[in-house]
């Protein structure tokens, strides 16, 4: 039995000798003209720490290397990647079913602020109908010739982070932290959450790790010392890469320009999602 084990055997997939009840399948088949290679899913323990960015990086770094690139954005009550990219068009769909909007450099979105009428509508919605919408989101959505999608996950581990790990398949999970938050439980969290549901866990990203100085240069740990390489360590996991506090990458955010941002902090997780690509 997992170390882990809440005796809800229905919902975890673990193969273990101790299984009360038969395994569900709760998984969603993609629509018949979609097409996706690797799907990665961006987790955060909680909100505001860089998920959506972090999302939007990566999907940018993998469209410059020349991969087909999808987000699907499942963050459904915080959507804030079409805003990133600058899109103000709706989706549009056909009788075959949604297409996702494609950003200037060609990455293709979906995410609910392209499906509601206006951008400042809360989404005062019931848990299942939120999970109900990301379902939606992989099977009725037309995802041609996609290399890499990245989920921006919704935040924790409630209703639909469940239901996205149970139905969509996800190829592996990168996991978001910021210096400042409590990132050993977080990343303890997240390693159990990825066990119970047979996630591989590609590493660990840590975003505002330091600001550098444009006057001295020098690098400034502006939320204390970070520890997250121990904790990577104790869990067996790679850090990533270290992502700066940077005035331009917000601006870039705000303005809707994230595919200019200019570093080359992702090259590191581009060579090991490549290496899954070619698996
Ligand atoms: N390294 C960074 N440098 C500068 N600004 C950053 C950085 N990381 C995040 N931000 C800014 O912080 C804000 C929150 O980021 P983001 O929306 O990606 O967080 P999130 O974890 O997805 O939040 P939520 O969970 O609420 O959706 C954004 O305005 C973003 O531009």
């Amino acid at each position: 039995m997992s170390e882990n084990c809440n005796q809800s055997c229905s919902s975890c997939s673990e193969d273990c000798a101790e299984r009360k009840e038969q395994k569900t399948d709760f998984s969603e088949k993609l629509h018949e003209m979609s097409s996706v290679k690797k799907v990665i899913g961006v987790v955060s323990g909680k909100g505001g720490v860089g998920k959506s960015l972090v999302t939007s990086m990566l999907a940018v770094t993998m469209n410059r290397m020349g991969y087909h690139t999808a987000i699907l954005d499942a963050d459904v009550t915080g959507p804030s990647i079409p805003k990133a990219f600058g899109i103000k068009e709706k989706a549009k769909g056909s009788e075959f079913g949604l297409f996702p909007v494609k950003t200037k450099t060609g990455i293709d979105i979906m995410s609910v602020n392209l499906l509601l009428e206006n951008d400042t509508d809360p989404v005062v919605w019931r848990g299942p109908i939120i999970a109900g919408t990301v379902k939606q989101f992989w099977t009725d959505v037309i995802w041609s010739d996609v290399d890499f999608m990245f989920i921006d996950m919704p935040p924790g581990t409630g209703d639909v982070p469940l239901t996205v790990f149970q139905s969509i398949a996800v190829d592996g999970l990168i996991v978001v932290t910021s210096p400042q938050e409590l990132v050993s439980m977080i990343v303890s969290k997240a390693v159990k959450m990825a066990e119970m549901m047979n996630i591989p866990i590609i590493g660990l990203v840590e975003n505002m790790s330091y600001f550098k100085c444009p006057d001295n240069g020098k690098n400034y740990q502006i939320f204390g010392e970070s520890h997250i390489e121990e904790i990577a360590e104790k869990h067996n996991l790679k850090v990533l890469t270290k992502l700066p506090i940077d005035p331009k990458i917000s601006a870039a955010c705000d303005k809707g320009m994230i595919e200019l941002f200019d570093g080359n902090w992702f090259e590191p997780v581009a060579k090991i999602l490549e290496k899954m690509e070619e698996n």
